[in-house]
């Protein structure tokens, strides 16, 4: 008989390796079409994503325990291999069971002889724990600290050290954060505001989230069997992309406040919800007592504890906003479409305004980056990822920001966001930015976040896996003077 739910996942891996496909795309298409539900296809999904997550230290497990460095190997024959290591070492599966159904596994899909070998290896690997060979296979973290969470952790090099150097050097909290991104991070959903109500999502199984009023984690079930979200009311999103966009929504601007613009704007979540608030207001905060800042040509009202010394406080926007989203490829465009209802859509460069200079009073800007901030749910990104990729990224986003500043009114203000802490591609490009022009005032974004702790020292935004439970998400506000 077939073991459906290896066999998917040990074609997920094939199909990672040999086509490039996307695991969280495919998976769901690959179960659909096996019929695989409920127990098995969570088994063929644990087991694919454990894999690709943790073939760094598999990798270096095998190696020990064959007499061919893994890129000798197969691929197939090394894709069965890396499955069965992590029966193995990261699950409970007992070590008869992993070892045998790899074997029949790569005898059926690779071959006898490679099952003979298989055989020997896994063997090899079953008589040690993943601690015991960590102890073995991973560098000594006193001579080789990145070296010994690369492996430990199953990261890249290179992502250890800009991961290490964005949350400030620390072995331990570095340790941690690379933890982080192999757990799987929970749904979450957004309650798009004046569409939708966190308490409608409680009613179908969520559960209330720590930090955004408009978000609920859904423990279990398929998020499009939420009625809300089946009719585009709401949607998943993680808490720290409803956070960065709540935050642009929340900063107080004087005069008109009734355009709104999203410059990269695919495939559409914050601009659901800046759609939601521009339209309808920002109930939450309304309700929490903030100051308004009132839609429809009015005046902004004074923000509680604006007018002193210190940051403006925080204002709830009360409505009466129109957003216009931007983006480059026309496929995205059309989700943006599915998730917006007021806004106008457009797929246009953002670096080639389509705009009056001026035009508008609050810009996002959600960054093109690596993406370091999300690598909890693509569980092969951290391979596919290239630091040659990060001076190209640089130029566009610098780029875009600064297309975001002439797009931006006097005294309105841009949010530079990126699911991305790597330092080239936040503090830095501000950095930049704010030595080559002296019309941008940057505010300190975390009092447009009341109540979140861990965010960093300001006045940039940093949220993280470990301390938060969201995407690794940056946050400069700056205001055009
Ligand atoms: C990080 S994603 C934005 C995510 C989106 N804000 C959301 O919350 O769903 C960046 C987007 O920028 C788009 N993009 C890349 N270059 C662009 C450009 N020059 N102008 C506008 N959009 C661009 C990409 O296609 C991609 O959809």
């Amino acid at each position: 008989m077939r073991d459906e739910p290896r066999n998917t996942a040990y074609d997920l891996l094939r199909a990672v390796d040999e086509r490039d496909a996307y695991a969280n795309l495919l998976m769901p298409a690959l179960l659909r079409e096996r019929r695989l539900t409920g127990r098995d296809a969570g088994l063929a999904t644990e087991l694919a994503y454990g894999t690709l997550r943790g073939l760094g230290t598999y990798d270096e497990v095998i190696a020990a325990c064959s007499d061919r460095a893994p890129e000798e190997v197969d691929p197939p024959l090394l894709d069965a291999l890396r499955l069965g290591v992590h029966q193995l070492l990261g699950t409970r599966v007992p070590p008869h069971a992993a070892v045998g159904t790899t074997v029949d596994l790569v005898r059926l899909r690779v071959g006898v002889g490679a099952s003979k070998y298989a055989n020997a290896v896994l063997r090899r690997v079953a008589t040690r724990s993943r601690e015991q060979w960590l102890e073995i296979v991973a560098p000594d973290p006193e001579a080789d600290p990145v070296g010994h969470l690369a492996v430990a952790h199953s990261h890249p090099r290179w992502i250890v050290t800009a991961l290490r150097d964005a949350v400030g050097g620390g072995f331990d909290e570095t340790a941690a954060l690379l933890a982080a991104d192999n757990e799987r991070p929970r749904v979450t959903l957004v309650a798009r505001p004046g569409r939708a109500s966190v308490e409608e999502l409680l009613l179908a199984g969520a559960r209330p989230a720590a930090y955004s009023p408009y978000a609920a984690h859904l423990p279990e079930g398929d998020p499009g069997s939420v009625p809300a979200v089946a009719e585009a009311r709401a949607a998943v999103q993680d808490e720290a992309s409803q956070l960065v966009a709540l935050a642009l929504t929340r900063v107080p601007v004087p005069g008109r406040d009734t355009r709104w613009l999203d410059l990269c704007a695919g495939p559409g979540g914050k601009a659901g919800l800046l759609d939601a608030i521009a339209t309808h207001g920002d109930p939450a905060a309304l309700d929490a007592g903030a100051g308004t800042a009132a839609g429809a040509g009015e005046p902004a009202a004074t923000a509680a504890g604006a007018g002193g010394d210190g940051p403006e406080g925080p204002v709830g926007f009360g409505g009466g906003a129109r957003l216009l989203a931007a983006e480059l490829q026309y496929h995205r465009a059309r989700l943006v479409r599915q998730a917006t209802r007021e806004a106008v859509v457009i797929t246009a460069d953002g670096t080639v305004p389509a705009w009056r200079a001026g035009a508008f009073d609050r810009v996002m800007v959600d960054a093109p980056c690596t993406g370091l901030g999300a690598l909890r749910r693509r569980p092969e990104a951290r391979w596919r990822r290239d630091p040659r990729s990060l001076p190209e990224l640089g130029r566009l986003q610098r780029a875009l920001l600064d297309s975001a500043l002439e797009a931006v009114r006097s005294g309105g203000v841009v949010a530079y966001v990126t699911c991305s802490p790597h330092l080239a591609e936040t503090s830095t490009v501000v950095g930049d930015l704010l030595r080559r022009r002296d019309d941008v005032e940057v505010l300190d974004a975390r009092a447009y976040l009341p109540g979140i702790e861990g965010l960093g020292e300001g006045p940039y935004v940093q949220f993280w896996p470990h301390r938060h439970g969201t995407d690794a998400m940056f946050l400069a506000l700056l205001r055009r003077r």
